[in-house]
Parts: C-alpha cells; structure tokens; sequence
C-alpha cells in the first residue's frame, strides 16, 4: 500500500485506514470535506495529508522544460514521435509527428497530402524501433473515395522505400488489414464518427494514427455567412474532441486541410522554389487554427514554372507554418511510384 510511504502522523495513518482509503491516488480523488467527512480528520490534518500525497506523486526532483529537452534519452516517452517514413523529411520535423495533438497539413489540390496521409498509415504499423507505433490507423474520407488503388501501390513497395528496414519485418506486417476507412460526408457524421467510433478503435489499441481528409471539405460547404458562429462551435467541438482523443492514446491526428487563394492579376516571374505563396492561405480561419498543434503547408511548383528554367525535379516543397517545436522552415520532397521522399540538403529557414 504506497500510502504507508507518506510521511504522516501515525494517527492520520490510522484515521485513513479507518476510512478505508487504500493509495495516495485514491486520497487526491478526494476534495478536502469529503477526506474530512470520511476519516474524522481535522482541516489542518487533511491539507497536510493531501501536500503529502501531491509531493510523493510529484517525486524528488521538478524538472524543467530545458532538462527535458537536453537528456532526451532519459524521457523516451516525451521525445517519441511518429516517423514519416523517410530519414530526411524525419530530421526535418524534428523526429516525425508529435504524438499528442492536431497536424494541420495544407495545401493545393495534388500538393502530395494524401500521399503523406497514406504513408503515414503504413509507417504508424512498423515496430517502435523503426519508428512506427505498432499499430493501425484511422482514415476518415470527408471528400473523395479512399485511394485504395494507390495504397495497395504503396503496401508493393514499401520495401523499395523502407531500406532501414529488415526484409522480413516489412513482409510479416499485413498493412491493409489495420487501416480502418470511415466515410463522413457532413459536419454532423464527422463529429459522430470521432465521438463514438473513434474512441473504441484507439482504446482497443487498434489504431494509433487518425487521419481526416480532408477537415475543410464539410465545413467549407455546409454554412452560409450568417452561420458562421455555428461554424465555429462546431469546429472547436470537433477540434476537442480529436485533442482530447490523441492525448488520451498518445495517437497524433493529422488533418488535411485545403487553402484560399487571392486570385488577382500577376507578374508572370516565376516564384523561385521553397519561397512562400502569400496568395495562399490554409482555410477555416482562427477558429480552426486555435485548435491544433502544428500546421505544415505543401505545395507544388507550377507547371509552367517548372518550365521557366527552374528545375523539374524537386518541385514539390514541404513548410512549417507553426511549430511549438520547430522553426519557421522549408524542404523539398518528391513523390514517387514507392512514396513521399524529403530532398537531402533542401532545408532551409
Ligand atoms: N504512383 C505515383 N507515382 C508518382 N507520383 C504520384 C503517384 N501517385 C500520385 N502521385 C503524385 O501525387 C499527386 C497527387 O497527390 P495527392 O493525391 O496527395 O494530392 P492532394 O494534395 O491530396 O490533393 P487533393 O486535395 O486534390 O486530394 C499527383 O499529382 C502525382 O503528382
């Protein structure tokens, strides 16, 4: 009994024995009348019973953000992330994709969204060690029919892309049996989706990655101008509830989320690659973006610029937005019949 391991009064020992009050954490579900109404403890003894309690949940030492960040390999748990299944787009996001909270991945149509959503369901089945968290993934089609032609082109050749990896790992995972498709065409199915399908497939520990693509689709559509506070509610309803899930199960969401462009007359110079589109801006607005933890941005250069005398390939560039844990940044990344590759040496700020 980890109460014995307070350092108490023995009679305050004994009034919690009496009330039949069994571990410290049993003790802090209390409020201070109800321990008081329960062991016949005066105020004074029951603050002094629970600063005990908090003090021995708490441990000796009080760590700082700054010790967490420097002995990382002390905090396995806290610097673990999902990989994205190649090294170079890895060390870009810092490890891959934080496990707790929204990723808000936005970009022009063909940008290369799906791709990543759909690697990252193969990438979240493979072992700990690299870099998955052995478990499926949930992929919630608001728009389109899921890509399952090109997921199985993926599933073929997840060997050719993942030469980290043993042969006979890549081989035993059965990658199409733990991806869980749903399909949520309006507001009111997708928040029904996420409040009572979701919840059973992570805590049965079937899935460990929950993809929406895309978020923006149903609420694009769906309210008019004079709803908009409607809007709102609903998407902070929903963006809870997804927070709420991925800090539940340590599982990462990830959101594709589509952009507003400012149309308007242009000089026709070409935009140098990994420069920043201010004509482009992701959709959903504040009310959205208060809701997640990190927003990537992909894109893809014009054809016609490709043409312009930039080079052909890489044409696609991968940005962070905002990041809790990363700066302001860029690189470049292709896609390919085998998946999603980040362009060594294309990282810049
Ligand atoms: N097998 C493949 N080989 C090479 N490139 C491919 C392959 N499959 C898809 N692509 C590339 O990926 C692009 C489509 O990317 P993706 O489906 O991720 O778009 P998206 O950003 O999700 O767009 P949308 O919002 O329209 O769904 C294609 O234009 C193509 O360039």
């Amino acid at each position: 009994m980890d109460l014995d391991q307070l350092e108490l009064n023995p009679r305050i020992t004994a009034a919690l024995k009496k009330g039949r009050l069994k571990s410290v954490k049993e003790v802090l579900c209390y409020s201070g009348p109800d321990l008081q109404r329960l062991t016949g403890l005066s105020t004074h003894d029951v603050q002094h019973l629970l600063r005990a309690a908090a003090l021995h949940l708490q441990g000796s030492r009080v760590l700082t953000a700054l010790q967490l960040f420097q002995h990382r390999e002390s905090f396995p748990e806290q610097h673990q992330r999902l990989s994205l299944g190649c090294p170079v787009l890895d060390q870009f996001l810092g490890g891959g994709l934080p496990l707790e909270g929204i990723t808000d991945l936005a970009g022009r149509s063909s940008a290369g969204k799906t791709q990543l959503a759909l690697q990252l369901c193969l990438t979240v089945q493979f072992p700990r060690q690299y870099g998955g968290l052995e478990a499926g993934a949930v992929y919630i089609c608001t728009e389109d029919v899921f890509p399952s032609k090109r997921l199985w082109q993926l599933i073929e050749q997840q060997q050719q892309l993942r030469t980290d990896v043993p042969g006979e790992v890549v081989q035993k995972i059965r990658f199409s049996n733990h991806i869980f498709i749903e399909h949520a065409a309006d507001v009111g199915a997708l928040l029904e989706c996420v409040r009572k399908r979701l919840p059973v497939l992570l805590s049965r520990g079937m899935a460990r990655l929950v993809v929406v693509d895309s978020i923006a689709a149903p609420f694009r559509c769906e309210y008019d101008s004079q709803a908009l506070a409607t809007r709102a509610k609903h998407l902070q309803s929903l963006g809870a509830t997804l927070r709420g899930l991925s800090s539940t199960f340590r599982s990462p969401v990830l959101c594709i989320n589509q952009v507003t462009e400012i149309v308007e007359e242009r000089e026709s110079m070409p935009r140098p690659l990994g420069t920043w589109d201010e004509h482009l801006s992701p959709a959903l607005g504040i009310a959205w973006a208060n809701q997640i933890l990190m927003r990537l941005m992909v894109d893809r250069v014009h054809e016609d610029d490709a043409t312009v005398g930039l080079p052909r390939s890489p044409a696609r560039t991968l940005r962070v937005l905002f990041a809790p844990h990363l700066p302001l940044s860029c690189c470049c990344y292709t896609v390919s019949g085998e998946g999603v590759r980040g362009v060594p040496g294309t990282a810049s700020c």
